[in-house]
C-alpha cells in the first residue's frame, strides 16, 4: 500500500538547462514533492553541472500554486565538501547530502550543514559500505543510496542497491529516528515498487520524468506503482 510519506524528487540533471525555472515550475505542477539538485564538480565525478547561484535563482520557482515551498534536495558530488555545502545552505537548500569519502571530517561536515539550518544527509555509492552510519546516524536526516555510479543521468539501475536499501532501513528502525531513505539512479515507473518494497520512501528520477513530454503522466504512473506495492 502506498504510504503518504512517499516522495518523488525529479532530478534537474535531465531537465532542459536553457529553461530551468520553467522546468522547476512545470514538474511541481505535475506533482513533484521535492526538487533534486545534482551538483557535480568535475573532480569528485567526471561531470560539471550547476552551483549555488543557480540554486538561489531557482529557489523562488520552487513553490506550489498555494505558495507552499517545495524542498530543494541538494546532492553534492564535490570534493572537498564544506565550503560548497555552506554556499548551498545560503542559497536556499533544504536538504544537503554529501558523499562521506569526499569529506576529511564527516561528523564536522554534518554538523556544519545543520548549523546553517539545513537537513544533513549522507550518500552511499554502489560499492560504499554503510559503516560510517555507526557513528553518524544520530546526526543526519537523510540517507541517500546510489543505485548507479554518480556522475550521469540515464544509467541503468544496479540491483545490488536493493540489499543496501534494506540494510539502511534496518539501521533507521534501530536508531528510532525520523530519517528519510532516498534512492537515486535508474528509477522508473516499472521498478519504483521494488525500491519501495526494500524500504525506500523517497525516489529520485531524472531521465524517467524529464525524458518524457508529459511529466504529470510519469509521476502518476510512479504513484500508481507505489500504491499497488
Ligand atoms: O545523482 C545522480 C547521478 O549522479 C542522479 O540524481 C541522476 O540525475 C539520476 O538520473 P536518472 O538515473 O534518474 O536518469
Ligand atoms: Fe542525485
Amino acid at each position: 500500500m502506498s504510504s503518504p510519506t512517499h516522495r518523488i524528487a525529479p532530478s534537474l540533471l535531465s531537465a532542459d538547462f536553457a529553461r530551468l525555472g520553467d522546468e522547476v515550475r512545470n514538474v511541481i505542477e505535475a506533482g513533484a514533492d521535492w526538487i533534486h539538485f545534482d551538483v557535480m564538480d568535475n573532480h569528485y565525478v567526471p561531470n560539471l553541472t550547476f552551483g549555488p547561484m543557480v540554486c538561489s535563482a531557482l529557489k523562488p520557482h520552487a513553490r506550489r500554486a498555494d505558495g507552499t515551498a517545495v524542498p530543494i534536495d541538494v546532492h553534492l558530488m564535490v570534493e572537498p565538501v564544506d565550503a560548497l555545502a555552506q554556499l548551498f545552505a545560503d542559497a536556499g537548500a533544504d536538504y544537503i547530502s554529501f558523499h562521506p569519502e569526499a569529506s576529511g571530517h564527516v561528523h564536522r561536515s554534518v554538523q556544519a550543514i545543520r548549523a546553517r539550518g539545513c537537513k544533513p544527509g549522507l550518500v552511499f555509492n554502489p560499492a560504499t559500505p554503510l559503516d560510517v552510519l555507526d557513528w553518524t546516524i544520530d546526526e543526519i536526516d537523510l540517507i541517500l543510496i546510489m543505485s548507479v555510479n554518480p556522475g550521469f543521468g540515464g544509467q541503468s539501475f544496479i540491483d545490488s542497491a536493493l540489499r543496501k536499501v534494506e540494510a539502511a532501513r534496518r539501521r533507521i528502525e534501530a536508531s528510532g529516528r525520523d530519517i528519510r531513505l532516498e534512492v537515486d539512479g535508474g528509477i522508473k515507473a516499472d521498478n519504483i515498487a521494488r525500491v519501495a518494497a526494500a524500504g525506500a520512501d523517497t525516489f529520485v528520477a531524472g531521465s524517467a520524468i524529464f525524458g518524457k513530454p508529459d511529466y504529470r503522466a510519469v509521476i502518476a504512473d510512479m504513484r500508481r506503482a507505489l500504491e499497488a506495492d
